[in-house]
């Protein structure tokens, strides 16, 4: 079932977000958040920080999971998961560093570390809010699409398209890695909430294939049409075809 808001600008965008996020805050501070990287977010976070700085919203007994990680890049690289975390959310609100969780893509063995953060997920219980991006592929966290998908946290290798995608963020495509560790589509579908983000036309195409096509495990976002309460934010340009 999805609430759908169209919203006018990227300041509405952001807002409309981090609204959304704090306003569960507000009501149940020590909420789970299931949490997402990407450029979609970014302005989101930066929200949520002001308002923190406001005195509007406090994670200080939130809790927070996110959906990926990349495998092999150090955790300080500019582009491992846990620092943009760290630098674009974490670093700038009162969370307890502790209370925040990222799989390890530095294990050496990814699906130790898959394992070890799917029992960490089962033992959080639910996600009352998962944030989510929209891969151009449709994948969501990194579930690519395939012939079948996976319930738990597992290994992915990733989509040409993916890494084209994200190369944008390293030097070269070389330099993006093949794989990542993703929360599977079971542990997202489990979340109470689910708030999935798309802006830019580039993405018109797969949200309006996500939301209205088949649900086909070709578009890992397309399974969003079978959890019961999806709220769906996208500019004029995402939600063009809609
Ligand atoms: N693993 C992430 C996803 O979690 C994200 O939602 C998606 C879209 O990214 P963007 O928001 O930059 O378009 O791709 C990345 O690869």
């Amino acid at each position: 079932m999805f609430n759908i808001i169209k919203v006018n600008n990227e300041q509405q965008f952001n807002e409309t977000g981090a609204g959304i996020i704090a306003s569960l805050l507000q009501t149940n501070p020590r909420a789970t958040l299931g949490l997402a990287t990407g450029g979609t977010p970014v302005g989101v976070y930066k929200h949520l920080i002001e308002l923190y700085k406001q005195g509007l919203v406090s994670f200080k007994d939130a809790r927070s999971y996110n959906l990926d990680e990349y495998i092999g890049l150090p955790e300080d690289h500019s582009e491992s998961y846990r620092r943009f975390m760290n630098e674009k959310l974490f670093n700038h609100v009162d969370i307890d560093p502790s209370n925040t969780h990222v799989p390890s893509g530095v294990s050496g063995d990814g699906h130790k570390a898959a394992a070890e953060y799917n029992l960490l997920l089962e033992k959080a219980g639910q996600i009352d809010l998962q944030l989510l991006g929209l891969g151009h592929n449709g994948h969501i966290g990194f579930n690519e699409p395939a012939e079948h998908l996976t319930a738990a946290t597992h290994v992915v290798e990733l989509d040409e398209v993916t890494r084209k995608a994200n190369a944008r963020y390293f030097n070269s495509i070389d330099e993006v890695p093949t794989h990542a560790i993703t929360m599977g589509i079971g542990s997202i579908l489990k979340a109470k909430q689910i708030l999935l983000m798309a802006k830019g036309a580039d993405k018109a195409e797969i949200v309006a294939k996500a939301l209205k096509g088949p649900i086909t495990t070709q578009c890992p976002a397309s399974l969003l049409q079978l959890h019961p309460n999806v709220v769906v934010i996208v500019d004029q340009e995402a939600g063009g075809l809609l």
